[in-house]
């Protein structure tokens, strides 16, 4: 399990700081998968997962959906068949926090 998987998220607040550059540059290679899109100018990192029919790509879903109620940080999950996109960010600070960095490792940990 990688560094990143074995943490917790803290509490969102409002003005919690911003991921930084350094911790994305030690942080990123442990999720190598995942990419950094930005979207109305705010910095999510994004996955998609495949698989061979809906059922699937459903219950994967559903077990993302247990992490964030386990740590309280959610993210944005969109379910096709065959394919689930998963994209994590800090919507109170409007960008990426370390929380979304866990998140994201912890998401990898769902895949069977
Ligand atoms: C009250 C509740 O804990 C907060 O609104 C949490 C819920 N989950 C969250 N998830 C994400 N991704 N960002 C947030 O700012 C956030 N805030």
């Amino acid at each position: 399990m990688s560094k990143l998987a074995s943490l917790h998220c803290e509490a969102c607040r409002a003005g919690a700081p911003l991921v930084t550059q350094e911790e994305l540059q030690e942080f990123m290679p442990q999720i190598p998968e995942w990419c950094i899109e930005t979207r109305n100018n705010i910095l999510q990192l994004e996955r998609s997962f495949a698989f061979g029919n809906f059922v699937d790509a459903m219950a994967f879903s559903q077990k993302i959906a247990d992490l964030a109620e386990a740590e309280s940080h959610h993210p944005a999950v969109l379910t096709e068949w065959g394919k689930v996109t998963v994209t994590w960010w800090t919507h109170k600070i409007k960008g990426l926090h370390r929380n979304d960095l866990i998140c994201a490792a912890k998401t990898d940990l769902l895949v069977s």
